[in-house]
């Protein structure tokens, strides 16, 4: 594990201002937070600093809103939640950078905690540019990292930062690190992976390193159509990256070499609305209606992903095998969490989840607990599994 100082080794801290990066991308159902997972997690270095008198600034992303304000993806909407979670008082400014976040900060006593707006309203932020990094550095003394979730992300508040100022991980950063090397750190084979969810091309790189280090990679969710199209099935509507066919065919070749297998659905469960109830039917994969959407892998798939887990003694899963927000689109994943959470309290499987709305989904099936380990990160897990150097950990070791 890279050494980093953490939160022992900030001590008199009071009347400093702490820019705490954290993840607050968090799951949102009609306007309601309907996961708290990762600001639970968060929580415990919020408090710790507030406890020691610093002024804490939180500094986060929600959404992917392209540089600009959009205001569905204000985080002035998370804020109740981080407020009840913390049972605290949370101000809110409404700009993370310039004289909005500075008035804010100005009226800060000691041990006050402040949210900022969505660092990503702003290009410099992924972009990660000198000029913006400058200005949110105007806003602290001390800079600490508690988004092991976003450390894969080489942005402006994951990693710019600790170019500017001392750098420390957060607790949960800490916590996260400690506890995939503990259970990651040299698995039992075989390793099985699943990966689903609706970020397919951000997270269909890492698809070619993982396949290596794996036994058997069980493809679902919006993940699994690009795959199908990209063998010549006919996908309909459904969330599919097309022009990611070359690509998906690069790691089935490169999972073939590796002697990784490749599950892909047999089956689905289509529908023609996004929408809970929403009439259905299931297919078989070769036969999806061009106006229809596979919303969920079907039950002949569900059996052979549960033979796997079966098979498993490591299980690693980011990412839904349907949407599962809205019923009946919950089937397959909830089929396949509990059967990984009876294995795991079996004693015959270490599983290993994470990703923001896999760690909802768990809790929808109420299995989180069972599983040997959660962690609140999903594309930073799977390419902390490659072996990849993590831009947001990297330079906590090399910080001043
Ligand atoms: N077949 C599908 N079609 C559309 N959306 C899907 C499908 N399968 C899963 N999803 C969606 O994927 C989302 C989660 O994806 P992702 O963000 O990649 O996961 P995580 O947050 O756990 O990393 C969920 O909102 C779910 O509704
Ligand atoms: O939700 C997140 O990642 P995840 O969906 O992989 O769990 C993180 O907040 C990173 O978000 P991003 O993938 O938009 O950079």
């Amino acid at each position: 594990m890279p050494a980093f100082k953490t939160l022992d080794d900030l001590t008199d801290i009071a009347g400093k201002r702490v820019l705490v990066r954290v993840d607050l991308n968090v799951p949102v159902t009609d306007g309601k937070v309907s996961d708290t997972t990762r600001i639970e997690r968060v929580a415990p270095t919020i408090k710790e600093l507030s406890k020691k008198g610093a002024k804490v600034i939180l500094l986060a992303h929600f959404g992917r809103p392209k540089g600009e304000p959009v205001a569905d993806q204000s985080l002035s909407l998370i804020a109740p939640a981080v407020e009840e979670v913390l049972d605290q008082k949370v101000a809110f400014a409404a700009d993370c950078i310039g004289p909005v976040a500075a008035d804010a900060i100005a009226k800060m006593e000691n041990g006050d905690i402040l949210l900022l707006e969505n660092t990503r309203f702003h290009k410099g932020e992924e972009k990660n540019t000198p000029e913006f990094t400058a200005e949110l550095a105007k806003n602290g003394d001390i800079f600490v990292n508690d988004a092991f979730s976003a450390a894969h992300r080489a942005h402006a508040s994951t990693e710019g930062l600790a170019h500017h100022m001392p750098a420390f991980a957060g607790r949960t950063m800490q916590a996260e690190l400690e506890a995939l090397e503990k259970g990651l750190g040299n698995p039992a084979r075989p390793v099985v992976a699943i990966v689903g969810g609706a970020k397919v091309s951000t997270k269909i790189d890492l698809l070619s390193n993982l396949v290596k280090k794996v036994d058997a990679l069980v493809i679902g969710g919006g993940m699994a159509n690009t795959f199908l199209a990209a063998q010549g099935i006919d996908v309909g509507k459904s969330l599919c990256e097309h022009d990611l066919a070359e690509t998906a065919r690069e790691i089935l070749a490169t999972a073939k070499e590796a002697g990784c297998a490749i599950v892909l659905p047999e089956d689905g469960v289509v529908a023609r609305e996004f929408k809970a109830g929403a009439a259905n039917e299931t297919v078989d994969i070769k036969a999806i209606p061009s106006d229809a959407m596979v919303l969920d892998v079907g039950p002949k798939s569900v059996e052979a992903i549960n033979a796997w887990i079966s098979k498993a003694s490591t299980l690693v899963w980011n990412g839904p095998l349907g949407a599962f927000e809205i019923s009946p689109f919950d089937a397959a994943t909830v089929s396949a969490a509990k059967h990984a959470a009876e294995e795991t309290r079996a004693g015959k499987l270490v599983s290993v989840a994470g990703g923001g709305d896999t760690v909802s989904a768990l809790n929808h099936a109420g299995v989180a607990d069972d599983f040997s380990y959660v962690s609140t990160a999903g594309g930073a897990f799977l390419e902390w599994m490659e072996g990849k150097e993590l831009p947001g950990v990297a330079v906590l070791s090399v910080s001043k």
